[in-house]
């Protein structure tokens, strides 16, 4: 099966305190309407902390600082193998417009079961979960 490499950003009120994060819900294709976080896929000759800051530049007009690497997932599809690096991220300047995404949220840790994330996301929210305050 092909496998598509990704990169996601999890941007945080603020890397040191995590006391919510910013999740999108997709705006066009198969999945649209799951909730995800903001990224895309990784480009020849980039690593993945500048897919991440390219395509959220993209997706939401804002400039990221990229922090540690939380998980990487691995999760079969019907039709490919998603490879995805999830990082903390914290907004350096803009205002978080949505260029593509349909919908936005800031959830707290008490808010994560709250949206209908896509299948992938599923194994993350736990440990996110287990970093936030
Ligand atoms: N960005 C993102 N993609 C996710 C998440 N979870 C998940 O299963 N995916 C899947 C959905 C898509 O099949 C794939 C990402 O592709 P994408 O469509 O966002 O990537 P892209 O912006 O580079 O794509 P394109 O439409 O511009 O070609 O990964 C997530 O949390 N964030």
């Amino acid at each position: 099966m092909k496998t598509m490499k990704v990169v996601a950003a999890i941007i945080c009120n603020d890397m040191e305190r995590k006391n919510k994060i910013f999740a999108t819900a997709r705006g066009y294709g198969d999945l649209k309407g799951g909730w995800e976080f903001p990224g895309g896929k990784v480009e020849p000759g980039e690593t993945p902390q500048q897919a991440l800051k390219r395509e959220i530049m993209e997706e939401l007009s804002t400039e990221i600082k990229v922090g540690e690497l939380i998980d990487t997932i691995e999760y079969d599809y019907p039709t490919f193998h998603l490879s995805m690096d999830c990082f903390w991220a914290e907004v350096i300047t803009g205002q978080l417009e949505l260029k593509e995404a349909e919908a936005a949220k800031w959830l707290t840790k008490d808010q994560l079961e709250s949206v209908a994330w896509l299948p992938a996301d599923i194994t993350l929210i736990d440990k996110i979960r287990q970093h936030m305050n």
